[in-house]
């Protein structure tokens, strides 16, 4: 299938995004997956192609810009992962609660079909698909509740389409953990609990809303949004999971849409060794990560990757121009054109 639109405009061609293809295709970036294998008892070898059922249907707004939010728990690097991400220059200090207001830019998307097409016709002005990308202020336990700095960061995460969730598995005594020390399990469970907690509000007040409507006003119409409405009470609060695996019908999607609930949006996670870690490909929390995401989010891409490692190498080969690959020992960056300059927006 062919992912990426082609539009082509009075003034050139101008490119845009099918989601799904970018969640997987951005990630390019990084280097391939390093992660062990379950099968092989953890020892490392390339992942093994298991024959499993597929991931249910994408939630969300069709649309023809992507948005990733990249979350998780203050000072695990989610800033310096942006910065090197989008080329940007956003405040990555070591203390938690660096980043209040969310941090915005975009990113170009290398594709070598747009390259081809640029090449070869040639246009007056070229306009490659971009990732638009949002760093989040930390969560913390409690968050949904106020802790930490509270509810605004709730509004920021239901804009995106989909989440980066960065977790911390780099020891370094100088960087301030907020829970005291490295657990990218316990972290991972504290985010996706959050998440799920908000989601649970959100859902009593839509339910309140919906109930005067559907049997006070005795509006039929709205049955259907409140019977998938308690459904999605049982999949949050019973069976205690993320909205997005849930069994949803055409008309439940439609609904979920309009509600833009935290936890059914697709999420990649980002594990963020030292860099000593990344070049030897070990890490002894990685297989307990790929356990978690494996028992609760089994499709979900896991991405190991050393924010401070990127950072030192963008800095290196910053001079670049255009989309490059650059090796440096046993490492291989791919590094591509950044976007339109850093905003910050205040709430
Ligand atoms: N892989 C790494 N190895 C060592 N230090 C790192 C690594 N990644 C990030 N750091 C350091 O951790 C500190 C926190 O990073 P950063 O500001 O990006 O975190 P954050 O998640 O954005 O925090 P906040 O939620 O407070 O904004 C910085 O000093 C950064 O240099
Ligand atoms: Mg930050």
């Amino acid at each position: 299938m062919l992912i990426l639109l082609q539009r082509t405009t009075p003034r050139g061609l101008k490119f845009v995004l099918d989601k799904e293809w970018a969640l997987k295709r951005t990630l390019v970036f990084f280097s391939p997956s390093i992660l062990p294998s379950k099968r092989n008892g953890g020892r490392r070898m390339p992942p093994k192609k298991k024959e499993v059922e597929g991931p249910g249907p994408l939630l969300g707004r069709f649309g023809t810009s992507l948005k990733c939010g990249i979350v998780g728990l203050p000072n695990v690097g989610k800033s310096t992962f942006f910065n090197v991400l989008t080329k940007a220059s956003a405040p990555a200090e070591n203390f938690p609660f660096c980043t209040i207001d969310p941090n915005e830019n975009k990113v170009a998307v290398p594709d070598s079909r747009y390259d081809f097409l640029c090449e070869h016709w040639k246009p007056p002005s070229c306009v490659p698909a971009y990732l638009h990308v949002v760093d989040i202020a930390g969560l913390v336990k409690g968050a949904h509740e106020g802790q930490g700095l509270g509810n605004a960061f709730l509004s920021n995460i239901s804009a995106c389409d989909a989440i980066f969730h960065v977790v911390r598995a780099f020891e370094d005594e100088d960087v301030t953990h907020v829970e005291g020390d490295v657990n990218p399990v316990r972290d991972l469970e504290i985010i996706s609990e959050e998440l799920r907690l908000k989601d649970g509000e959100c859902l009593k007040k839509a339910m309140a809303d919906q109930e005067k409507v559907a049997t006070r006003g005795g509006d039929k119409k709205r049955k259907p949004e409140m019977e998938c409405l308690v459904k999605v009470r049982e999949v949050l609060e019973e069976e205690k999971k993320d909205i997005r695996f849930g069994t949803w019908s055409s008309g439940d999607i439609e609904v979920l849409n309009k509600h833009l609930f935290l936890t059914a949006k697709p999420v990649i996670y980002l594990v963020n060794l030292s860099e000593k870690d990344y070049r030897r490909k070990k890490n002894k929390w990685l297989s307990k990560i790929k356990e978690w995401v494996d028992s609760r989010d089994p499709h979900a891409l896991i991405i190991p990757f050393s924010a401070g490692l990127e950072l030192k190498a963008a800095g290196k080969y910053r001079q670049q121009g255009r989309n490059y690959i650059v090796e440096d020992g046993d490492i291989i960056f791919f590094r591509f054109n950044a976007g339109a300059g850093l905003t910050t927006k205040k709430k």
